[in-house]
């Protein structure tokens, strides 16, 4: 039996070396590039089982400080997110510190390409939160180190459908194990932010014909989706409010924290943003003790991932689906182990991946 080490958060987190050794990263690049304005930071948490791939996130961040936090939480995700999907991938993320409106050019991207570069595969990027398929054309034309390109160029394309549906299916899971039935019908769910994923996970809720409450920061966009799919839409705030079956976040994370948790009403939290608990170890426990059952965030929401390494090993759109239908029974699996162990579900996710990493790293000095 693999003995695996419980997950604390470390105190000194003061410096950026206290930070980076918090997760234990191996490596941390900051980027940099005066002509283009290019502020980024790239995180690689664990390359154990395969190169470090994840996406390169654009954000208006409060601070380098923000964004380094950022960067090194989402890299640790992306290392439990393929290490529970079975991929053969290590967990890496990167950010790039700015406005994706405003401040994207040609030049800043191909810029920032040059750096993936230099890391000679240990990290493979794609797309983000504000990042699209045609930065990653620009990041090509410098590195190949890229996945998630257009279909034209023979990539795997937009990956927020398949994140959608495996979203999907472990909101489905999650339902069986809250009401005793995995049907969506008619059960009230709120979705937080519409954006990419979020636009395609309300186009499968109604086609179940659940009733589906909307937020989000673009109102263009709020209309949109609700004019498609007769979802109601509400203001940022009341959606931690609402008297909801269902709280999907699909915008950023940490929205599950000391002040939203209380104001939940729900039973299920399933969605596909990355790091929902502001603390694991403290918001974790926490929706045991509401009785809310949450579908670990790096669990379900990893059909991107899956379709991009699709693309690495020869892209096929059905097998990228049917390996994210897996997601559902995944989900039932780890309510199961969480149960037994008398532990939260993302912790019971964590140790789940953790296993995985520490019997492959033995194999991998023998040949
Ligand atoms: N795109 C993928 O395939 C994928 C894969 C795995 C995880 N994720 C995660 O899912 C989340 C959404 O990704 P996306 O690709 O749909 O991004 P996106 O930028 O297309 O959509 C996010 C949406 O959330 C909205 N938003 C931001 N803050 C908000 C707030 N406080 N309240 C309400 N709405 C808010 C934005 O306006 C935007 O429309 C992110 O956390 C991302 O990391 C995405």
């Amino acid at each position: 039996m693999v003995e695996i080490k419980e997950v604390e958060l470390k105190k000194d987190t003061s410096s950026i070396f206290g930070q980076i050794s918090e997760y234990n990263h191996e490596k941390v690049v900051f980027c940099h590039d005066h002509d283009t304005g290019l502020k980024a930071i790239i995180g690689i948490h664990n390359t154990v089982l395969g190169p470090a791939l994840g996406g390169t996130r654009m954000w208006s961040y409060a601070s380098d400080a923000e964004a380094l936090n950022d960067v090194l939480r989402l890299s640790r995700g992306m290392t439990y997110k393929a290490a529970i999907s079975g991929l053969n991938l290590g967990g890496g993320k990167a950010v790039i510190i700015g406005d994706a409106k405003k401040d994207k050019s040609e030049a800043l991207m191909r810029r920032y390409g040059r750096f993936v570069k230099n890391l000679n595969g240990a990290y493979i990027t794609a797309e983000d939160v504000g990042t699209t398929t045609k930065d990653m054309e620009y990041i090509k034309m410098e590195t190949d180190h890229v996945a998630g390109l257009p279909e034209a160029m023979g990539g795997s394309g937009d990956p927020s459908p398949v994140t959608a549906y495996g979203t999907y299916m472990g909101m489905k899971a999650a339902a069986k194990k809250a009401f005793g039935s995995d049907s969506l019908e008619g059960k009230k769910i709120s979705v937080q932010g519409v954006g990419h994923v979020g636009g395609y996970l309300v186009e499968l809720l109604a086609k179940e014909n659940a009733q589906i409450f909307i937020t989000d920061i673009y109102e263009d966009r709020l209309r949109e989706i609700s004019n498609k799919y007769g979802a109601k839409v509400v203001s940022m705030d009341e959606i931690y409010d609402l008297d909801v079956d269902i709280y999907s976040p699909c915008a950023l994370g940490a929205t599950v924290n000391d002040n939203t948790i209380d104001r939940l009403k729900c039973q299920v939290i399933a969605g596909c943003a990355n790091n929902q608990l502001r603390d694991e170890n403290v918001h974790g426990p926490a929706l045991v003790e509401k009785g809310i059952i949450y579908a670990p965030d790096f669990l379900i929401n990893a059909g991107g991932l899956i379709n991009v390494y699709s693309e690495l090993q020869g892209y096929n759109r059905e097998s990228a689906y049917a390996q994210t239908e897996r997601i559902y029974g995944y989900t039932l699996d780890i309510f199961d182990l969480a149960e037994k162990e008398g532990m939260h579900n993302q912790l019971a996710a964590m140790k789940m991946a953790e296993k995985r990493i520490t019997s492959i790293s033995k194999i991998k000095s023998k040949y």
